[in-house]
């Protein structure tokens, strides 16, 4: 097990500045997850600890011992790319003891740590197929054999699961989970799926812009974000965002909105004037038209079964969804309704997007459970 730190480090690929001062500290053990829109900087910042791509500037330290200009085969990392870069014309048991044959391990010794291995990761019954005998959950499970097999310091996935239909991503992402509960290898993941990232991570770092938004537990992300960005990014549906205007003079202490909307605050807000609210969809709640806080035009609703979502529109270009257990009357549809909601479930945005409080918080309060 090791840690891996990361000091000051950017990327520049000719002119474009793809990572930007990045400073992180990952925990022994730790499984922490990258996630961020596409083209952000994820993969790059994962090979740069993988020492597959050198970074332009900064320090790269795995277990405390300077790695920047140590080669990817000496920095005891494995990684696991989404597009599994099997060996083609060997077969699965080559595939997974390759990297030990390479370094003139004994043949009886290769053989039963690739055993092991394979019991572990349930292919021990396709040892001799070539990976395009198997299927994409199989040659997956290989992939991470080949990794695990060298036994590793670090690992390191890349989108591992992104080729796999979403019943192969849920059984593989509870096997990767108890590897880590088993192995309590320090892991390093990038994904695009939101579920991956929530139920995977001790920390989730997100990043925009090859910077570092926000790095927590997904809980903190969730429910303490420091910006609108991070809000707007964890959470699935997303948040649901409303430009306000803090009243000012004899009003101070209350911002208005659309449909009436009318919500106390901190009079003359120290980080600066509110300029939006958000809430999540489960934070609202669908009610008759002259009964919530904001009036709004029930546009459409989506059935998944065990939850509905219902899509209302507060101003022309501002649509809420909201999070309803029971479908509302096929009838309400195009109807106006009224939405009801606490200010607890409130978060708050100056115009530059930094998060601010509705209300100072209690004596005694965390950052956890601040609102
Ligand atoms: N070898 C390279 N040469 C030039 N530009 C590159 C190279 N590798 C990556 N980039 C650019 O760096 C930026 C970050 O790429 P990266 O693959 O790290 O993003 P990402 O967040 O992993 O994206 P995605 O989620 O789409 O995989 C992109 O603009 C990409 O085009």
């Amino acid at each position: 097990m090791a840690s891996v730190s990361l000091e000051s480090v950017s990327k520049n690929f000719g002119t474009h500045t793809v990572i930007q001062g990045v400073d992180l500290r990952i925990n022994d053990g730790e499984f922490v997850v990258f996630v961020g829109p596409s083209g952000c900087g994820k993969s790059t910042l994962l090979r740069i600890v993988a020492g597959l791509v050198a970074a332009s500037k900064g320090v790269v330290t795995i277990g405390g011992e300077d790695v920047t200009d140590v080669p990817a085969s000496r920095r005891g990392v494995a990684f696991v790319f989404q597009s599994y870069a099997l060996y083609p014309h060997m077969s699965v048991a080559r595939n997974i003891g390759f990297a030990l044959e390479t370094l003139g391990m004994a043949k009886e010794a290769i053989s039963q740590k690739v055993s092991s291995v394979a019991r572990m990761l349930k292919v021990d019954h396709l040892m001799d197929r070539r990976p395009r005998e198997l299927s994409g959950g199989q040659r997956q499970r290989v992939a991470i054999g080949r990794a695990l097999v060298r036994q590793p310091e670090i690992f390191l996935f890349d989108e591992p699961l992104s080729n796999l239909d979403s019943d192969l991503r849920m059984e593989m992402r509870m096997e990767i989970a108890k590897l880590h509960d088993d192995l309590k290898t320090t892991m390093i993941y990038v994904t695009h799926d939101q579920s991956e990232a929530m139920t995977l991570a001790d920390r989730i770092v997100v990043l925009n812009h090859g910077r570092i938004e926000q790095v927590g537990t997904p809980r903190e992300l969730y429910h303490t974000p420091d910006n609108r960005f991070v809000a707007s990014f964890i959470g699935s549906p997303r948040m649901n965002f409303l430009a306000v205007s803090p009243k000012t003079g004899a009003d101070a202490g209350t911002i208005v909105g659309p449909g009436n909307l009318t919500i106390a605050m901190v009079a003359n807000n120290p980080a600066g004037p509110i300029a939006e609210i958000g809430i999540r969809p489960e934070g609202l709640r669908l009610v008759g038209a002259d009964q919530g806080r904001i009036t709004c035009t029930l546009e459409r609703v989506e059935d998944l079964g065990h939850e509905h979502f219902a899509y209302c529109r507060i101003t022309d270009d501002t649509v809420w969804v909201i999070r309803v257990a029971k479908a509302p009357a096929p009838d309400l549809i195009g109807q106006a309704v009224g939405l009801d909601f606490t200010d607890t479930a409130l978060f708050a945005f100056t115009a530059d997007g930094n998060r601010v409080l509705l209300s100072p918080p209690a004596a005694g309060q965390s950052k956890a459970n601040e609102r």
